[in-house]
């Protein structure tokens, strides 16, 4: 996206904007934690977290790992100064939420979940609570899928921009498409479905891929 002058804030705000906009669509208020990884996939969930806290939701972070870039350090700063708690403990903060969002691993993920973030996977995929994952299930590899059978099982998935080849092998009951930036030349080449309105997400009924 660089290619027509977007900075990586620009595109973060709206991808997290559209994940927490697909959320409040499926998902009656409640408690919410959001797990964070160490990637641009992390930075899009602390944006969702900010949005979803103001819809109304109780939200809480869950971030074993803190990038010392500004982007990220400014992110989190937003979130504590919106009283976003932080959680130490994965297993308590997953058995008291209602919803848990994956916004560990995005497109660049590869291979197998190195420590800690092959604890948090492991949590994510043996809970029975509802998981939204942000672009990409994490654990899956963004043209094979979960290939290696490590990856978790969300009921609901925001693909950003475009749905990447993985999500061919989503089988849960909510597919949204978010990050409403694409210009008209991009929106043309990739057959990116038409938006709502005013709405930043919009539900695709079956896998579509450019
Ligand atoms: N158009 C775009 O490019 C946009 C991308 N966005 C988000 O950015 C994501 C991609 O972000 P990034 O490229 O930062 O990458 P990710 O957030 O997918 O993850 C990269 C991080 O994961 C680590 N990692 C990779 N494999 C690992 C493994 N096996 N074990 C442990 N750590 C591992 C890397 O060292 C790196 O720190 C997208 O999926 C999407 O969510 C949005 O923020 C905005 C727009
Ligand atoms: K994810």
């Amino acid at each position: 996206m660089s290619k027509y002058g977007y900075s990586i804030d620009q595109l973060m705000e709206l991808a997290g904007l559209s994940v927490a906009e697909s959320i409040a669509k499926e998902y009656p208020k409640g408690k919410i934690l959001v797990c964070i990884g160490p990637g641009n996939n992390g930075g899009d969930g602390l944006v969702a977290a900010r949005h979803l806290s103001h819809f109304g939701y109780q939200l809480s972070l869950y971030c074993p790992v803190k990038p010392k870039k500004d982007l990220y350090r400014n992110l989190l700063h937003q979130c504590n100064a919106h009283c976003i708690q932080e959680v130490e403990d994965l297993a308590v903060a997953i058995s008291e939420a209602d919803l848990v969002v994956d916004a560990v691993f995005g497109f660049s993920f590869k291979g197998l979940a190195r420590p800690p973030f092959d604890k948090v996977l492991e949590a994510m995929r043996s809970t029975d609570k509802p998981i939204i994952s942000v672009d990409i299930p994490s654990g899956w590899d963004v043209e094979n899928g979960d290939a290696n059978g490590n990856g978790i099982c969300p009921d609901m998935l925001v693909s950003l921009t475009a749905p990447k080849l993985c999500a061919k092998g989503f089988k849960g009951r909510h597919h949204y498409l978010g990050g409403r930036f694409a210009p008209p030349a991009m929106v043309k080449e990739l057959g990116i479905p038409e938006y709502p309105g005013t709405s930043q997400c919009v539900r695709l009924e079956k896998y579509r891929c450019p």
